[in-house]
């Protein structure tokens, strides 16, 4: 989509798109959409966006969302997202506009462009001749050399500058490769190499990618959601930047990770890449280091709080809810407890929201505990959970947990929450420090002798399972790994914390010092260890495995809010994904390279649970979930024009 203004409105030629197909009634793919931001460039770079009619069975099922959301109440919607047609005379509308990308635009379009795979009547079809060299190569031979290219590169950072530039020039290209060596890929497009790259955002930064809504657009929201080019958006993942991973404020060069972990919807979870938005709320940053690079591509300020914070968020949900209508998901993400519990309080009850770092993160543990009890033995009431980080992960996790014990056993909560302690940064959390602590502390202060250090913790509480979610490297010490391990046939260990520099303790640690015995996983990727002669592979306990096939499902029936009920269908549905032979390996999740399916049969739960909780929207419910998930999948192939 094009929107027009100065000379290209004058003359409604756009970037040498040949007249003779922006004159021609398009009515099937290739269908150009184009936009220019209001100097007068391309928006990101990139002169052209071609639109297919039916890119796959999820924008054709987005159509039946679209009749939905016209009878929405809801001003704007998403059929009329741009507002056009109910505008009066005096307000502002964007003036997008309908073409047919070809020539070097088309080259230079990451959503069309197909590189060297066009084929010769394509070619002769889109005026590319020239403009290629002879040779046509297939999709697959692409990627065989792109890989080549990728593992050529010994440093982290350089993968993930080459994913990126992939990722601004043939779309579907990088889609195929992750897709195909998720394994590989994932630690390099998330954590822990999109942690370094935030870090290093500014002067690493070559292209746009999402949208930067700072405190300059105060009031004026609602227009910058509308110079995003796309208008059918289904998930949004938003941070402003205050926790990154466990590497704190990053400010505005938070935006990789909006953008890594959209990547991983639509690679994970199949959801169409234009359907997804990457935001960045900058509201400054307390980052002295940031404040003083020049190279920072941050508002230079210190964090609004306070009203003016709520103020801009309250008006971005807002403008959310009316220019995309109230079925868009919008996914927290790394934002400081402080604020994020709060958000979502605030907009749960009116918008689709999720939290990632407490739903999503709480539901992709509890799985990994489920299956964890066939090598441990007993049910998670007959154990005892010991946490070290008490913010939003961890809180989360031991919510979630405790739901799932009071249901098992029709126990209350506050009766089940007892088995479950955490550390924070000031010791164990007790009844005597109840009235400094946070409120989402609060229900785990339970009566006991104060207790200052997670060992003389362990020591105490002698827990079953322990979790990592401090953000806080290497605090699962040697004495730690190994106190667990003597009051533990079976330890169950977790280091949630990411990137790898923040980890609890590293794989080989947990396996050295629980002398083979632990039942290890981390958030961030650690390669298989070594000890006394025999191979330890380790698990990967991310929420990655949660919400891409979460939002699918939210998405497939329509959802208009999320229920705790959804994460722990989730969580079982994962935990049930996890086979005999991966617990043989001392596995407790399943392997990534099978996450599209289970990505499948989450999306199929989550959207069962919705119907059952009358919460969802797309009717009649489909007969067979699972098969209806499959089949709105985004496939990263190549279409063919013609
Ligand atoms: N694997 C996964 O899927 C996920 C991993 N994470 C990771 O979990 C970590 C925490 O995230 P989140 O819960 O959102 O962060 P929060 O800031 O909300 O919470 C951090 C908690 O850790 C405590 N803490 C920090 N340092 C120490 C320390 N040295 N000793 C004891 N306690 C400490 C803090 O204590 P206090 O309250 O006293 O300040 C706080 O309770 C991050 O590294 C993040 O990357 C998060 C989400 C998902
Ligand atoms: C994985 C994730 O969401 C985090 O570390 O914040
Ligand atoms: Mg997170």
């Amino acid at each position: 989509m094009f929107s027009l203004n100065g000379s290209s409105l004058l003359n409604n030629s756009l970037y040498g798109v040949s007249k003779s197909w922006t004159q021609r009634k398009v009515s099937a793919p290739p269908v150009v959409v184009a936009a220019v931001s209001s100097n007068g460039k391309p928006a990101d770079g990139n002169v052209s966006v071609l639109m297919e009619k039916t890119e796959n069975a999820l924008s054709s099922s987005s159509s039946a969302l679209t009749e939905n959301d016209s009878k929405s109440t809801v001003g704007g919607g998403v059929e009329d997202v741009y507002g056009e047609d109910r505008a009066t005379e005096d307000q502002y509308i964007t003036p997008w506009t309908v073409t047919v990308a070809s020539g070097y635009p088309l080259l230079r379009d990451p959503h069309h462009n197909k590189g060297l795979a066009f084929n010769e009547k394509e070619r002769d079809a889109h005026f590319l001749r020239g403009l290629l060299p002879p040779v046509v190569v297939r999709q697959d031979l692409q990627i065989k050399k792109m890989m080549a290219n990728m593992r050529q590169y010994q440093v982290p950072l350089q993968r993930y500058m080459a994913m990126m530039d992939l990722q601004e020039r043939n779309e579907r290209l990088f889609y195929k490769l992750l897709i195909e060596n998720v394994e590989e890929l994932l630690p390099i497009v998330y954590t822990p190499t999109v942690g370094e790259a935030c870090q290093k955002y500014g002067s690493i930064f070559r292209q746009p990618q999402g949208l930067f809504i700072s405190l300059k657009e105060k009031g004026r929201i609602l227009e910058v959601l509308k110079n995003w080019p796309q208008k059918k958006i289904q998930v949004i993942v938003v941070t402003d930047g205050e926790r990154i991973l466990g590497l704190g404020d990053l400010g505005c060069q938070g935006m990789g990770i909006p953008v890594g972990k959209l990547s991983l919807y639509t690679a994970l979870g199949g959801i169409r890449p234009s359907a997804c938005l990457p935001v960045t709320i900058d509201v400054g940053t307390n980052n002295e280091q940031l404040l003083n690079d020049e190279f920072y591509i941050g508002l230079r300020r210190r964090r609004a709080r306070g009203q003016e914070y709520a103020e801009l968020l309250h008006e971005f949900m807002s403008a959310v809810k009316q220019n995309y209508g109230e079925k868009v998901l919008i996914q927290f993400e790394d934002f400081a407890n402080h604020n994020a519990f709060d958000l979502l309080a605030k907009y749960g009850s009116t918008h689709l929201v999720f939290n990632d770092d407490i739903q999503g993160t709480a539901s992709v543990v509890l799985a990994g505990l489920m299956a964890a009890l066939n090598l441990v033995g007993g049910t998670l009431a007959d154990h005892t959970f010991l946490f070290l980080g008490a913010g939003e992960a961890g809180t989360g996790i031991a919510e979630l947990i405790a739901l799932e014990i009071s249901k098992q056993i029709g126990a209350p909560l506050e009766e089940t929450r007892k088995k479950i302690w955490l550390v924070d940064s000031k010791g164990l959390i007790v009844k005597s420090r109840m009235d400094s602590l946070q409120h989402f502390k609060r229900p785990w202060a339970h009566e006991h002798e104060p207790v200052q250090t997670l060992l003389d913790a362990v020591k105490v509480i002698k827990p079953t399972v322990l979790i990592g979610s401090s953000g806080a490297g290497r605090t699962f010490t040697k004495e730690v790994v190994e106190t667990m391990s003597s009051l533990n046939k079976k330890p169950v260990i977790l280091a949630l914390s990411n990137p790898t520099s923040q980890s609890e303790c590293t794989a080989e640690e947990a396996y050295q010092w629980s002398e083979g015995r632990a039942i290890f996983a981390s958030g961030s990727p650690f390669s298989p260890v070594e000890y006394n002669g025999n191979f330890y592979a380790s698990g990967q306990a991310n929420n990655a495995y949660i919400f891409p096939g979460f939002g699918l499902g939210l998405i497939i029936s329509g959802a208009i809010r999320v229920h705790d009920d959804m994460l722990l269908a989730a969580s079982e549905t994962l935990a049930a994904q996890v086979s005999q032979e991966n617990l043989d390996n001392g596995l407790i999740y399943p392997p990534f390279s099978n996450i599209r399916k289970i990505s499948a049969e989450i999306a199929a739960k989550v959207a069962a649970k919705a119907y059952e909780l009358g919460l969802a929207t797309r009717l009649p419910q489909p007969e067979n979930l699972v098969a209806y998930a499959e089949s709105c999948m985004y496939s990263p192939n190549y279409r063919n024009y013609r």
